[in-house]
C-alpha cells in the first residue's frame, strides 16, 4: 500500500523532513502546518521541491475548530478555511484534516455540526478539496470515531468524509471493530501511531509519548485490519508526536517508521516480508580492544581458555564450556577502549535471516571482512554493533570456526553457556533499537522496566526467543558525565552454581564489583533466606532477585574493562527476569 509520514514526525526544517522521507521510501507526506509556516519556502516551492523527491502531499493538516460554533463565529471559520484552500491550491495538496473542536464556543449538537461541515465541503469541492473530519480523543464533544462518523454520516456530503486515527481509537478503549461498519469510501485517510500504555491524560499522551507502530503496546495491525476490511484503499500515514523523535536524526527516524510499517502490513496480512528465523542462540560476543591484555587475564582469572587464533588477524577465541568470547584487537588506532562491538547469533539459516534482514532495510555490512574470511552474513544494528548470522557445527555451509585454528584445549571445567547480552543505547535509538530486534530477529519484547538511579532514570527492555534462544537486554541508563561507565555493555554468562564459580573467581584473582551493605540489609528484610546463605552472598557480592512465584536470581558482575563486564547469573524455579530491580545498585557501584 502507499505509505505516507506526517512531517510532524521528523526533526528538522520542512526540506530536511522531506528528503528525509523520500531517501526512507516513502510515497508521500502530511505537511503539518507549522511545518509551513516556519518554512522560508512559498507553497510553489514546497510543492516542487516534493514532486522532485518523488513524494505526493497526501494531507495538509491540522484545521482546528470549525464546527458546531454559532453562525457568526463559523462565517469567520469559513473565511479562515477559503484562506487555507488557497493555500492548499498552490501547494497541489488535495485532503485537510479537520480535528473534532475543542473551542469554548462549540456546542453539543450533532445537526449544527453536520451542516456545518457540510457547508465546508462546498465550499472545498470548489477548489477540489476533500475534507476528512477527524475526532481528537479530547475533542469537546465529539471524542470518539463513531461521533465523527455519525455526523460525516449525517451531513452526506460527497466531500466530506473521516480520518480514522489508530491513537485516538484506540488510547480511548473505543472498540475498533466498529470501524467495519463504515463505508470505505467515506475513509478519506488513515493515521497511524502506537504509544505505550500508560495510565495519564490523554491529550498528554498523544502530544508526547506516541510511537511508531510495534514499539508500544497497542494492536495497530489489528485495527488496520477493520480499516481494511471496510474497504480503505488510501495510504497508511505515520503520524508521531514524540518528543524524542523531535531531537532525533530525521533519516534515521524515517528509516525506522518505514521499517515499522512494513512490520505493520506483514502483521495485518498485507504483504508479507521473508519469514524471520528466529535464532537459536549466540555464537559468539566479540570485544574490539587496542588493549587485549587487561581482557585476557580478566578472562583467564574467570576459567576461560584462549582456544584459537584468527588465521590472519589480531583475534582470539576464549572459551569455557558452551560460551565463546572473541578478543579483536585488529582495530588498534581506531578504537582506544574495549567495547562489546559485535554478536554472533546462531541461525539455522543465515542467507535466510540476511533476506529478512534486507526487506527491513537494516543495513548489510559486507560479507567479507577481508579476502581471506570466511563469507559471513552481518547487519548493522541501530546502535552500530555488527549482528553476524552463524551456522556452527554445520559442515555444509561456511562457518565463522573456519577462520580460526586452535592453540589449546579448553581447560575449562565449567558448563558455560551465554546467558543474554546487555547493550547500551544511546537514549534517542532505544524505541528504533527494540522495533529492529523484534522485526529483523523475530525476538520478542518483554515489558519495559523503569527504575528511579542515583542520576536519571534507567530504562530496560528485554527481547527474546519464544523458546530457548539468545536474550538481549536493551539498557538505557543516565550518565553523569558523556560517556563514562554508564555506556558500558556486558556479557552475562549462565552458571549451575554461583557461589562455588565466585569462590573460584576469587582465588584467580579477579576482581568483582563490591555491592554496599545496605544492600544486604534490603534483602534481609525482603526475603528469608536459609541459615548462612545471605551472609554468604554479603561476603561475596552476590545479587539476588526472586519472582512472584518464587523462582530466584543470583548475580554478580566483575570490574569494568574499558567499555565492558561481565555477569554471572544462577537461574533456578523458571525465573525469566535480568535482575533490573538490583540495576540502580549495579550502576552507583560501577560509578565509585
Ligand atoms: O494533537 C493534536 O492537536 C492533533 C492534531 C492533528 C491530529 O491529526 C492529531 O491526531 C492530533
Ligand atoms: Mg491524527
Amino acid at each position: 500500500m502507499r505509505k505516507s509520514i506526517a512531517t510532524v514526525c521528523l526533526s528538522g526544517t520542512l526540506t530536511e523532513k522531506l528528503t528525509a522521507a523520500a531517501r526512507a521510501g516513502f510515497d508521500g507526506v502530511e505537511i503539518f502546518e507549522n511545518d509551513l509556516l516556519a518554512s522560508p519556502l512559498a507553497p510553489e516551492e514546497i510543492a516542487a521541491r516534493t514532486a522532485d523527491l518523488g513524494l505526493r502531499i497526501d494531507l495538509y493538516q491540522p484545521m482546528r475548530d470549525i464546527e458546531a460554533v454559532p453562525e457568526e463565529l463559523f462565517a469567520r471559520n469559513l473565511r479562515r478555511a477559503r484562506h487555507k484552500f488557497e493555500l492548499m491550491r498552490r501547494l497541489g495538496a488535495d485532503t485537510v484534516l479537520v480535528c473534532s473542536s475543542v473551542c469554548e464556543q462549540a456546542v453539543d449538537d450533532d445537526a449544527l455540526a453536520a451542516e456545518q461541515l457540510g457547508r465546508l465541503a462546498d465550499l472545498a469541492q470548489e477548489s477540489g478539496i476533500r475534507v476528512a473530519y477527524e475526532a481528537l480523543a479530547w475533542g469537546r464533544h465529539v471524542s470518539t470515531y463513531d461521533h465523527a462518523w455519525r455526523i460525516v454520516e449525517a451531513a452526506d456530503h460527497p466531500a466530506l468524509g473521516t480520518c480514522l486515527d489508530s491513537f485516538h481509537i484506540l488510547s480511548r478503549g473505543s472498540d475498533p471493530k466498529g470501524v467495519e461498519d463504515i463505508p470505505g469510501d467515506k475513509i478519506f485517510f488513515l493515521q497511524l501511531a502506537d504509544a505505550p500504555l500508560m495510565a495519564m491524560d490523554v491529550l498528554q499522551w498523544s502530544r508526547h509519548y506516541r510511537c511508531f507502530p510495534g514499539q508500544g503496546g497497542f494492536d495497530v495491525a489489528g485495527l488496520l485490519r477493520h480499516v481494511l476490511n471496510a474497504g480503505y484503499d488510501g495510504p497508511l500515514s505515520l503520524e508521531v508526536f514524540n518528543d524524542v523523535f523531535r531531537q532525533a536524526d530525521a533519516g534515521r527516524t524515517a528509516l525506522d517508521g518505514m521499517r515499522s510499517l512494513l512490520a505493520l502490513e506483514e502483521n495485518a496480512g498485507v504483504s508479507p516480508l521473508p519469514a524471520p528465523v528466529i535464532p537459536s542462540g549466540v555464537a559468539f560476543a566479540e570485544l574490539a580492544t587496542s588493549d587485549p591484555e587487561p581482557v585476557g587475564e580478566l578472562l583467564t582469572a574467570l576459567g576461560f581458555t584462549r582456544t584459537a587464533r584468527h588465521h590472519g588477524k589480531p583475534v582470539d577465541l576464549w572459551a569455557q564450556g558452551e560460551a565463546r568470547v572473541l578478543v579483536n584487537a585488529g582495530t588498534v588506532g581506531r578504537r582506544t577502549d574495549t567495547t562489546l562491538a559485535a554478536v554472533g547469533l546462531e541461525t539455522a539459516d543465515p542467507a535466510a535471516s540476511a533476506r529478512r534482514a534486507e526487506a527491513l532495510l537494516a543495513p548489510a555490512l559486507p560479507k567479507h571482512r577481508t579476502a581471506q574470511d570466511v563469507p559471513l552474513e552481518s547487519i548493522a544494528a541501530p546502535d552500530g554493533t555488527e549482528v553476524l548470522f552463524c551456522a556452527t557445527g554445520r559442515p555444509e555451509l561456511p562457518s565463522w570456526t573456519d577462520d580460526f585454528a586452535a592453540t589449546a584445549e579448553s581447560a575449562g571445567a565449567t558448563a558455560l553457556t551465554i546467558d543474554h547480552l546487555a547493550l547500551t543505547q544511546p537514549w534517542h535509538h532505544f524505541d528504533e533499537s527494540v522495533l529492529f530486534h523484534r522485526t529483523v530477529l523475530g525476538l520478542s519484547p518483554h515489558d519495559t522496566v523503569e527504575l528511579a538511579d542515583p542520576y536519571g532514570l534507567f530504562r530496560s527492555r528485554a527481547l527474546s526467543a519464544p523458546s530457548d534462544g539468545p536474550r538481549l537486554v536493551l539498557n538505557l541508563a543516565p550518565s553523569p558525565e558523556e560517556g563514562g561507565e554508564t555506556r558500558a555493555r556486558h556479557v552475562a554468562f549462565a552458571v549451575d552454581d554461583i557461589v562455588a564459580a565466585v569462590h573460584r573467581f576469587r582465588a584467580a584473582g579477579a576482581a568483582l564489583l563490591r555491592v554496599p551493605a545496605n544492600y544486604y540489609d534490603d534483602l534481609e528484610a525482603r526475603f528469608d533466606f536459609a541459615e548462612g546463605e545471605l551472609e554468604t552472598y554479603r561476603e561475596l557480592g552476590i545479587l539476588y532477585d526472586r519472582d512472584e512465584r518464587g523462582g530466584e536470581f543470583r548475580h554478580c558482575y566483575t570490574e569494568t574493562v574499558g567499555h565492558v563486564f561481565f555477569e554471572f547469573v544462577q537461574r533456578s524455579g523458571g525465573y525469566a527476569g535480568f535482575g533490573a530491580a538490583n540495576a540502580p545498585i549495579r550502576l552507583a557501584a560501577q560509578r565509585r
